[in-house]
């Protein structure tokens, strides 16, 4: 299933991220805790990463990890029975192949036989996505066998921690496989009807080097917050916040956040309560969603993120491995565009992203968002 995919000097892993919108009640101060009317606002999971980490040190994102051979594995086949099978295991018709750019290489001959196995795509990034939510922050999205999925799905619940949990979670985080084993322990399967198709980012190519990914981003929403145990090995903290919240909290230095996240909690800022989000999410599941690479454009004084549809983005694969660059600088560039999709580097803490593009296939972009002066 994982494989690495080559194209010119990047080695591609793929993987699985889970956007998480929990329900959230506005107790007034002193107020008793009262479960989330549906309309109430929503709160999004952001785990903080280690100063460790290979990749996006510190940066806080959402849960997710790279995609394991453990979760195409057809020995999945039989805890899905008797209710959910081949082809789509009750995920309704596949979502249409949008062939965006970039075509990378299909995973390459030397993608071992279980690699291939008997599960779709989008079953093994759903069982990716909830497996590492599990593994990073201690929240099991899990479906008890004897009751599938309602016909007109609700926001769910995250399964209460059963006894034993903090042993099976170690187990886990050795070897993925034992995620498999974890569900039938508990007669249970992850609950792959409740994460909805969002985003698909690729790791736009950068002089830095390092690893690039093909990420899916997935969407699930909760009526409810459920408590979250940071692994504390990958991953040191976490936080329930508004996307209003993420943005001061970025904006004011208290967190870090790559363009995609940025980007994602952004466009999560046109929604205003849970049952619209999830809602959205029902009425698009045909639509499909786009699957795009940012370029890089540097500049004199900083670095623009171009997405598909601004008029500097090239669809053309020799930016697989290659970057734009300018002399002028980013005020410079901004005055002489219009059609515009794009976030605007000014610094570590300082983006700004504008839209002015039509968003396609029925999804959303965020509204144009630019901070005002006395940030920069
Ligand atoms: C400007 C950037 C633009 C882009 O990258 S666009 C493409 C998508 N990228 C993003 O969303 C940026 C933010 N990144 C992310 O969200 C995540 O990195 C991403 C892409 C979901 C991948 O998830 P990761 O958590 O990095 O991958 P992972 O969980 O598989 O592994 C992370 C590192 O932790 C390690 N790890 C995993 N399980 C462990 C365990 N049980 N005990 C100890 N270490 C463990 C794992 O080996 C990996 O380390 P390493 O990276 O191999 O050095
Ligand atoms: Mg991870």
């Amino acid at each position: 299933m994982s494989g690495v995919l080559r194209s010119g000097s990047s080695s591609w892993r793929r993987a699985a991220t889970l956007v998480l919108a929990a329900g959230w009640a506005h107790p007034g101060p002193g107020a008793p805790a009262l479960p989330p009317l549906p309309n109430e606002g929503f709160r999004l999971l952001l785990l903080q990463r280690s100063s460790q980490q290979g990749f996006m040190p510190g940066a806080h994102v959402f849960p997710g990890g790279v995609v394991d051979a453990a979760d195409g594995s057809d020995e999945w086949l039989r805890l899905f029975a008797p209710h959910h099978g081949p082809p789509r295991f009750g995920l309704g018709s596949p979502p249409p192949s949008r062939t965006t750019f970039p075509v990378l290489p299909a995973a390459g001959p030397d993608t071992a036989a279980e690699d291939r196995a008997g599960l779709p795509d989008d079953v093994a990034f759903r069982i990716c996505a909830i497996r590492e939510t599990f593994e990073e922050a201690g929240v099991l999205l899990l479906r008890p066998r004897a009751s599938p999925p309602p016909a007109a799905p609700e926001p769910g619940r995250a399964l209460p921690p059963p006894a034993g949990l903090a042993a099976w979670r170690a187990r886990v985080r050795r070897d993925p496989r034992d995620f498999l084993r974890l569900c039938a322990h508990l007669d249970c399967t992850p609950d792959i009807w409740a994460l909805h198709d969002w985003s698909v980012w690729l790791t736009p190519f950068s002089r830095r080097g390092g690893r690039r990914f093909d990420t899916t981003f997935f969407l699930c929403c909760l009526r409810d917050p459920p408590p979250v145990y940071p692994d504390l090995e990958e991953v040191v903290g976490s936080q329930w916040s508004s996307p209003l919240e993420a943005t001061e909290s970025f904006i004011s230095k208290e967190i870090w956040m790559a363009p995609p996240q940025f980007y994602e909690i952004r466009r999560l800022e046109n929604f205003a309560s849970l049952s619209d989000l999830h809602k959205f999410c029902l009425d698009h599941v045909l639509e499909g969603v786009e699957r795009w690479m940012p370029i890089l454009l540097l500049t004199a004084d900083g670095q623009i993120s171009l997405l598909p549809g601004d008029e500097l983005y090239l669809e053309d694969s020799n930016f697989l491995e290659n970057l734009l660059s300018t002399e002028k600088k980013t005020e410079e560039i901004m005055k002489e565009g219009k059609k515009f999709h794009r976030v605007v580097i000014y610094s570590r803490h300082v983006y700004s992203i504008h839209v002015t593009v039509q968003s396609k296939y029925k999804h959303v972009y965020p509204k144009t968002y630019v901070i005002n002066k006395s940030h920069l």
